[in-house]
């Protein structure tokens, strides 16, 4: 329930028996060895993991160091979302439920949401914010052809954060039938734990990979951080590890608040959407925020990236709109993989830290593919 002092429940009272309903359901899907025997099957047969552990050559040499890719970008749907979505999916199947809402801010989580209703017969609504809707519009196209309905929310930035609190809105009038299939380590416990345990498959089958080429450990790994669960997924399986964890947060525009999204950086504490956590604020009202990549733009951040903080066990940084645009185009031009803008900012910090890096053997998280983001680019290009 608690990262430390971050995470709890800091909702509503009427949500309190959803919560415990879905830790009691989580608890009951992880005992149940049908229900997991048949996760198993669909992540290896329907995702396509293992996800392949990519030695990344002409990166490497480019930075200086031995760089290898985990490659989320190709898992169905293009992103890591999907190992959540996927699991989250047959929980609520699990548990009775037949009606799915989500958030979504890159369009990701949600297309990997519809995907799964689809596949499981799910009615399924996505919330996803005005801005948004414009500017991953692919995949607005893509989670209607799938049969989800996608509900735009114009109100506080229409972003990221505007749509967390319409599926919350939601979630409070329509519990008894309808799950919440957050996306990301966010929102009030039992979600943080769910998720992360959810993308834990993602480290484990790193550790496994790394060991089978190097015969050793990696030295670091770097993964970008929105809510944080690509970035946790990934970094799990190495905490006890002797191994360098960087989460890298979108820089946006400057360091002045509004212009970027780098919560565990230049955040205080607080709590948003049921957590208490490092939080993007002023005058204690939850900021405005701003990244290149809508993955990313969210004032909020996972409890246990704050306690991984704190604890000084991840080091946290961020990078600019330019410099992750800087990694799109280097991973494009040299190794022929358009990167998710998001995934950009891990690759766009190796970039600007060859010194740092330099002959070390690295893992960087690709958490997706950039074919949403062609829109975003074309018009930076002008
Ligand atoms: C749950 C809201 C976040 C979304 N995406 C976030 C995202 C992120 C950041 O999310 P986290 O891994 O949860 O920090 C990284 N990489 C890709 C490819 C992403 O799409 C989405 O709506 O698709």
């Amino acid at each position: 329930r608690y990262f430390g002092e971050f995470g709890g429940q800091f909702v509503p009272e009427t949500l309190i028996p959803a919560l415990d309903e879905l830790e009691e359901g989580y608890i009951a899907f992880k005992k149940d060895k049908k229900a997991q025997k048949q996760l198993n099957d669909m992540l290896k047969t329907y995702v396509g993991r293992p996800t392949p552990l990519y030695f990344a050559k002409n990166f490497s040499d480019y930075v200086g160091a031995k760089v290898y890719l985990k490659r989320e970008d190709l898992a169905h749907t293009g992103a890591h979302k999907i190992n959540n979505t996927l699991a989250q999916g047959f929980l609520a199947k699990f548990m009775g439920k037949n009606r799915i809402i989500a958030e979504t801010g890159a369009g990701q989580h949600g297309v990997a949401t519809a995907t799964v209703c689809a596949l499981l017969g799910l009615e399924c609504v996505i919330y996803m914010g005005k801005t948004d809707v414009e500017r991953q519009s692919i995949n607005v196209d893509k989670m209607k052809i799938l049969g989800a309905s996608v509900i735009s929310v114009e109100k506080s930035g229409g972003t990221l954060k505007s749509a967390i609190n319409e599926a919350l809105r939601d979630w409070v009038t329509n519990v008894k039938t309808t799950h919440y299939l957050l996306g990301s380590v966010v929102g009030p416990h039992p979600f943080p734990t769910i998720v992360g345990d959810f993308q834990s498959i993602i480290g484990k089958e790193a550790k496994r990979q790394i060991k089978q080429y190097e015969n050793r450990l990696c030295d670091v790994i770097v993964a970008c951080v929105g809510g944080g669960s690509n970035a946790y997924g990934i970094f799990s399986a190495f905490l006890k590890d002797n191994v360098e964890l960087y989460g890298i947060e979108a820089g946006g525009r400057s360091v002045n608040l509004g212009d970027h999204s780098a919560t565990l950086s230049l955040g205080t504490k607080g709590i948003l959407h049921g957590a208490l956590s490092y939080l993007l604020q002023k005058n204690a009202n939850v900021a405005s925020v701003h990244s290149i990549s809508a993955g990313l733009d969210y004032p909020g951040v996972g409890p246990m990236h704050s306690y991984l903080k704190d604890t000084k066990r991840v080091i946290y940084d961020y990078v600019f709109d330019n410099q992750a645009l800087e990694g799109f185009f280097a991973l494009s031009k040299l190794e022929g993989i358009i990167p998710a803008l998001e995934s950009s900012h891990a690759l766009g910090y190796v970039l600007a830290n060859k010194e740092k890096f330099k002959n070390k053997i690295i893992i960087i998280n690709l958490s997706g593919r950039g074919d949403k983001d062609l829109d975003i680019i074309k018009a930076v290009q002008q």
